[in-house]
């Protein structure tokens, strides 16, 4: 198709407008979620000291070397060392000290005996024990401090996103604070006439709105912070008046849907034409698409109305946008390839992006299919609740047939 741009040259456009926000400390419970903006360090090694992997007794590998069944050693037990002791006792010869998992272990100790492994176990373990079997080596069931990490060292990049796993991390090495990346704060307007909130009575011409809905969702996903989410006319002006108040609200991103393509009655494109630019993109769905930024910095995102195209273009543009605003490394989805389980025809000169499902059962072997039983057609806001991923089908190819390789953008 003739005069369209590629998606690779709309999304280099979109990311060169991207000035990204300033970053901040937080407290590292406040920090779920977000950009992590300068590499994370421990502040303390992990593990701190050298600890006990068992419950079980502290003992000097020489005096428990040959101990088996039917030769047990005997031991002397001299102390007891609960986690969070704060005592290093002595060992001599023939003596262990009883300790609980992660307790320090004694500096005269060089191995742990398991409860188990020992004739009396718990129930007798504060006397004279007898161990059974001896430890594999030197160092048995001790964990060496800063065997994970040692104080200074990087645990994460900058640029990546914190979630549970990383700030349990942060935690674990010492640290309480981390300098991140503030959330965009974006406006989501629906434009449409025709639009009324979801639940009320409809008269003819009239349907439910639903894309702020979609859209506000996935801007949290992203980790933004939805600060105005309102619905427009398409006549009026609406548009400008919400970019206006995007400069009140301190703003960094406003996404309309709607109003952008051949129609009459396109309000985003007829009154933010001196701000935005309107394009027509190598894409299905998602063809016609709006860009610009204000003199102040706030982009600003025209998306197609239909559901299914406003879907996959905040996928294509404004997700990466709001992530490279965060100093986020990766802004992609993670991609796999995976044969379709049945056949779907394509737009010729466009790439598809199809909402998709994928069949599981096989771990070995997913499989992608279309979610919607219409294929992409744009309007199919119902079957896009079933989508898991997005199939994405080069421009060049018109049909994909069972077994094909297709490259899936998982979500
Ligand atoms: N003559 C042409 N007509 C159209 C073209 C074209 O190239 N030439 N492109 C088509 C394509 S492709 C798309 S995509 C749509 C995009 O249209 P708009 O972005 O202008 O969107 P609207 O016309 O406002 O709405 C389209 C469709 O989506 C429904 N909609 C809109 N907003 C919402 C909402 N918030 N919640 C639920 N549904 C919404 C709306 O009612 C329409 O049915 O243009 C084609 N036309
Ligand atoms: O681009 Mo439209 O989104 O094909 O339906």
């Amino acid at each position: 198709m003739s005069g369209l741009r590629t998606v690779e040259e709309q999304l280099e456009r979109v990311l060169a407008a991207v000035r990204p926000l300033e970053a901040h400390v937080v407290p590292v419970p406040a920090a779920i979620g977000r950009t992590l903006r300068e590499p994370l360090r421990a502040a303390v090694d992990i593990p701190v000291f050298d600890n006990s992997a068992m419950d079980g007794f502290a003992v000097r590998f020489a005096d428990v070397a040959d101990a088996s069944p039917d030769r047990p050693a005997r031991l002397q037990v001299v102390a007891d060392l609960p986690a969070g002791t704060a005592l290093d006792p002595a060992l001599r010869a023939g003596q262990a000290a009883r300790i609980m998992t992660g307790s320090p272990v004694p500096t005269a100790a060089d191995a742990i005996v398991p409860f188990e492994d020992t004739a009396g176990g718990l129930a007798d373990s504060l006397g004279e024990i007898e161990v059974r079997h001896a430890p594999a080596a030197v160092g048995a069931h001790i964990r060496r401090r800063g065997g994970d990490a040692r104080t200074g060292d990087e645990l994460l990049p900058a640029g990546v996103a914190l979630g549970p796993l990383q700030l349990a991390a942060a935690a674990a090495a010492g640290v309480a604070e981390v300098v991140v990346s503030r959330a965009p704060r974006v406006i989501v307007v629906s434009t449409g006439s025709e639009l009324v909130a979801p639940g009320l009575p409809l008269t003819h011409g009239q349907i439910p709105e639903s894309n702020s809905e979609l859209l506000a969702g996935l801007v949290a996903e992203a980790a933004g912070e939805v600060v105005l989410r309102t619905t427009v006319a398409d006549d009026g002006d609406g548009p400008a008046r919400i970019v206006a108040e995007a400069g009140r609200l301190g703003a960094d991103v406003v996404v309309f849907s709607g109003g952008v393509s051949a129609g009459a009655y396109e309000v985003v494109k007829n009154t933010l034409g001196e701000v935005m630019e309107f394009a027509r993109v190598a894409m299905q769905p998602g063809k016609p698409q709006g860009f610009g930024a204000t003199a102040g910095g706030v982009l600003l995102f025209g998306l197609p109305g239909n559901p299914v195209s406003a879907a996959v273009s905040f996928e294509v543009f404004v997700r990466p946008a709001l992530l490279a605003l965060q100093g986020r490394s990766d802004l992609e989805r993670p991609r796999m390839l995976l044969p379709a389980a049945s056949a779907w025809r394509t737009p010729p000169g466009r790439r598809q992006y199809l909402p998709a499902v994928i069949d599981r059962t096989d771990p070995a072997r997913w499989t992608v299919a279309p979610a919607t039983g219409g294929g992409s057609a744009s309007h199919l806001a119902g079957g896009l609740a079933r989508a898991q991923a997005w199939a994405i089908v080069p421009a060049e190819t018109a049909e994909v047939a069972v077994g094909d390789a297709v490259e899936v953008m998982l979500r």
